[in-house]
């Protein structure tokens, strides 16, 4: 029965070479040492514990681990604020207006832009840090309006709605930034980079509505940004061989209309038709219990097949609502409209007719833990619902959500969330094997391509292996 019970766990139907039963033995080792820290990291909010995570030798091991694919990124928080701040706001013609709640907006223009509703008249950063007695004290304070971080999260955000309100007003405050031409461009070559550096090789990216302009006013259309990303995409596999590639998910906020949505819909279908390579498919973001139900939308979301049209589903769903109201069905909806992974799924477990089918029509749940801990306030890991599925088996993919709004890169804390806390001593060498290549198994490359990932990837394993298990 243990033995059973024990197969049952992610990963754990992975055999395990000698040398990585080796590694396997010095990680048992070094995660039961961390799980005696007092107090247990993963017990507390990110935030809190971000320093001592990363001191952690499990997390340092992780950053070196090939991970394989981030599946669950959306584009206008990929990028670290660091890099925002030092570079994006540093660039010449850069004008910031600052709102009466204290958060900011910015627009790059060759004139003084017109006054904007809510907010003070616009100045050029380089003029106004000139005049600065501290210019690095503002250059953090900006940051600052970048991200969630605090280190006091319980009562920055007692409850969900505050972390939500502060959340969607970060994106709006970054849109003037990286929307502008140049910049953006820069940015998802940035993205790229800071995923390469933490050993990912592929992303599948949200993608807004959001268009590019540029310093004349000029707007481009949607087809331009995704040329861009198509275009900056190989630029960066042309410097960097071993990086497979992105695509992107295009999508639209649940907040707004049916008929909207539908449109967005028709659109998806002419794009997926004429960039098949760089877009994957579609998806509702935003946040689900104050937006429409899949159910609500389900006019428009039938539009594909009612067109005979492909178009690929990626939804949302089940990631704040648990209370039994129609936004709860979301999961079942989803799969019922074919979803091919769940984001979030954090509701899944109370559905369990949803949850036996996720599990054996092999739809994996992006699981973002971080982005939990921080939007729907579970602090304690051990308490997560995802725990239920990785002893389940269940197929699970590991994600960063919005990196630059929660102040991390790359996957190496999500999957540190995952493995330590809500994994515990269950977890072993043969759920992080699992969970990166379920993340090129599930993603949507074409099987050609999925191969090709697959022995890129088991390459990199065995050195991974080979350089980290001699003692
Ligand atoms: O975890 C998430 N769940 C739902 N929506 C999200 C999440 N992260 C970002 N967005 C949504 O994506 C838009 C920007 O593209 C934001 O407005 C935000 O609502």
């Amino acid at each position: 029965m243990l033995i059973q019970e024990l197969s049952q766990q992610v990963g754990g139907r992975v055999e395990l070479t000698p040398a990585e039963q080796l590694l396997e033995s010095l990680l048992h080792q070094m995660k039961v040492k961390e799980m005696a820290i007092s107090p247990f990291p993963p017990a507390k909010h990110f935030f809190k514990v971000r320093h001592v995570i990363r001191k952690s030798p499990v997390f340092k091991l992780l950053q070196k681990m090939p991970k394989g694919a981030a599946l669950h990124i959306h584009s206008s928080a990929l990028v670290s604020a660091d890099w925002l701040v030092l570079n994006a706001t540093y660039r010449p013609n850069c004008y910031i207006c600052f709102m009466r709640e204290g958060s900011v907006r910015f627009l790059f223009s060759i004139h003084m832009p017109f006054p904007r509703w809510g907010c003070s008249f616009w100045s050029r950063l380089d003029t106004l840090r000139a005049g600065l007695s501290d210019v690095t004290a503002f250059d953090n304070s900006l940051m600052q309006n970048f991200t969630l971080f605090t280190d006091d999260p319980e009562t920055a955000y007692p409850t969900q709605d505050a972390a939500w309100k502060r959340f969607e007003e970060i994106f709006v405050a970054l849109s003037g930034l990286v929307t502008y031409g140049p910049v953006f461009k820069d940015y998802i070559y940035q993205g790229l980079k800071e995923l390469y550096d933490d050993n990912i090789m592929y992303l599948e990216l949200r993608v807004g509505q959001s268009r590019a302009y540029e310093l004349d006013g000029t707007v481009h259309e949607k087809a331009w940004s995704l040329e861009v990303y198509r275009n900056i995409t190989e630029q960066f596999r042309e410097n960097h061989p071993d990086f497979i590639g992105s695509r992107v998910i295009y999508s639209i906020h649940r907040s707004l209309s049916v008929s909207t949505v539908k449109q967005a819909i028709k659109e998806a279908i002419e794009m997926q038709r004429q960039y098949p390579d760089i877009l994957a498919g579609f998806d509702l973001v935003g946040r689900e219990d104050t937006g429409g139900s899949i159910w609500y939308f389900r006019e428009a979301l039938s539009l594909p097949s009612e067109l005979k049209k492909n178009l690929t589903f990626f939804f949302h769903a089940g990631e704040t609502d648990l209370d039994g109201t129609e936004v709860d069905r979301n999961v079942v909806d989803a799969l019922l409209f074919n979803t091919s992974r769940i984001g979030h799924g954090f509701a899944l477990v109370r559905h369990p007719l949803a949850k036996e089918l996720s599990r054996t029509r092999g739809v994996p749940v992006e699981l973002c833990p971080i982005s939990n801990q921080v939007l729907n306030l579970v602090t304690d890991l051990r308490n997560h619902p995802a725990g239920v599925l990785m002893s389940d088996g269940h197929p699970i993919v590991v994600s960063s959500d919005d990196p630059t709004l929660f102040n991390t890169t790359g996957l190496s804390y999500d999957f540190y969330e995952v493995f330590v806390g809500i994994g515990g001593l269950s977890a072993n060498l043969g759920t992080l094997k699992e969970l990166a290549m379920n993340s090129i198994r599930y993603s949507s490359l074409s099987s050609q391509l999925k191969e090709k990932a697959m022995m890129l990837w088991q390459e990199k394993w065995n050195k991974f292996i080979a350089e980290n298990s001699k003692s």
